[in-house]
């Protein structure tokens, strides 16, 4: 088993990686202080709940624990307020209270919407991670929780940070392959936001990677949540650092939204994002030959790079004025200095960003 800490000025959490930890939660619990006094919530998808909740929930029950659930139907597409209202309802049908507990058991949107409503059950009350897609490395850490708006994605949420993030490496063996491209996105972006030795690392271990080699696997899980850790130790909640982790995202988060949540897996939407970011980066001047790295490297592991012929430029451009991290719809972005650096460029020139959407489509992909 791996440890990684997360460690903020208000928060200090353990992230543990490894094999068979679904079945060594009720210690794991134990040692963030977590005993069966607590009333505990397992919030899942319908996806999830059939492979890993009666194997979580039996082992709780036997370590004493009273145990509910909730299952809302998996996808992108649940991400929403009236997922929330419903879980909500179920919560305090179940007897919740403000001593209980949250289990998110599930990939980002379960971590996403399980942590909002720890965020806002009762004003608040503690939960768990327990991420069971690749991509989840990356979402249940850092305690950004929330849900989607029809006109933009995360548009409700809170910072609301786990007591604990337990990894079991052995659900991603049920993951389906589409799933597992899309998780290396998020392990590409952060090690082309942060370390060119990791960049190296994800090119020669590809065909390792993508069979899914076990020690390999923990290794890149372990190497995104360390750098992941690193940058939300230092800004917790995004006054300045943090918005790196964005690389991908002004561009990635409005395809989500233009082309309908669930269209494109999240990764898919970064990983385009990344090469238009990185092609932008290029036009202004901030950098050369970052775009052709981070395509083939994305091409390698699967991923889509190019937009949809039938994007449209008008709508994308009308969401990235939207993002959370443009202060008066000034376009703003992320945007490579090398192969691991980033920095975070404000008011960026409309017809630059025109020309990258124009060029990032790609022939014969529509939606
Ligand atoms: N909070 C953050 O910091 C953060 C970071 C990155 C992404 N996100 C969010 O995470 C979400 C994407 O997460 P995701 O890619 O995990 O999507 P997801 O949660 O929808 O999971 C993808 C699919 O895999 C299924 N699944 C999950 N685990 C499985 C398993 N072990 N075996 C078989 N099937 C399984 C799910 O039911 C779903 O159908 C997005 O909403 C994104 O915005 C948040
Ligand atoms: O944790 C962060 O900070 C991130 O930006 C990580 C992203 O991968 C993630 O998609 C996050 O949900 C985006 O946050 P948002 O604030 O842009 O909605
Ligand atoms: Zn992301």
């Amino acid at each position: 088993m791996r440890t990684l800490w997360v460690e903020t000025t208000t928060h200090r959490y353990p992230i543990q990686i490894g094999s068979g930890l679904l079945q060594r939660l009720p210690s794991l619990l134990e040692e963030v202080g977590w005993t069966p006094e607590r009333r505990l919530f397992v919030v899942t998808d319908t996806q999830v709940a059939p492979l890993y909740l009666k194997e979580a929930v039996t082992t709780l029950q036997q370590a004493g624990y009273t145990v509910g659930s909730v299952v809302f139907p998996a996808g992108e597409s649940s991400k929403t307020l009236q997922t929330l209202e419903q879980m909500t309802g179920e919560a305090l049908r179940q007897g919740l209270d403000r001593k209980s507990g949250i289990l998110a058991l599930g990939g980002g949107v379960v971590g996403d919407a399980a942590g909002f409503l720890a965020a806002t059950f009762m004003r608040g009350i503690p939960f768990v991670q327990l991420p069971t897609t690749l991509l989840a490395h990356d979402s249940s850490v850092g305690g950004k929780v929330g849900v989607n708006h029809p006109l933009g994605k995360n548009m409700i949420g809170a910072f609301h940070q786990p007591d604990l993030v337990v990894f079991d490496v052995d659900t991603l063996k049920t993951l389906p392959s589409r799933e597992i491209a899309s998780g290396f996105a998020e392990v590409i972006k952060e090690a082309l936001i942060w370390d060119e030795t990791f960049v190296r690392w994800l090119e020669e271990n590809r065909a390792g990677l993508m069979a899914l080699d076990a020690a390999r696997l923990v290794e890149a899980i372990a190497g995104g949540c360390r750098m992941k850790a690193e940058v939300v130790s230092q800004d917790e909640k995004e006054s300045g650092l943090r918005a790196i982790l964005n690389y991908g995202h002004t561009i990635g988060h409005a395809l989500e939204a233009v082309a309908g949540y669930g269209q494109f897996t999240h990764g898919e939407a970064v990983a385009i994002g990344m090469v238009g970011e990185a092609l932008l980066g290029e036009r202004l001047g901030l950098t050369t030959n970052v775009s052709q790295r981070t395509q083939a490297l994305i091409q390698s592991y699967g991923l889509p790079y190019q937009l949809p012929t039938t994007a449209e430029v008008d709508e994308l451009l009308v969401a990235m004025r939207r993002d959370k991290k443009a202060a008066q719809g000034a376009l703003t972005f992320v945007l490579p200095r090398g192969i691991g650096s980033v920095e975070i460029v404000k008011e960026v020139p409309e017809a630059a960003v025109r020309q990258v959407l124009t060029q990032l489509k790609g022939e014969g992909l529509s939606w």
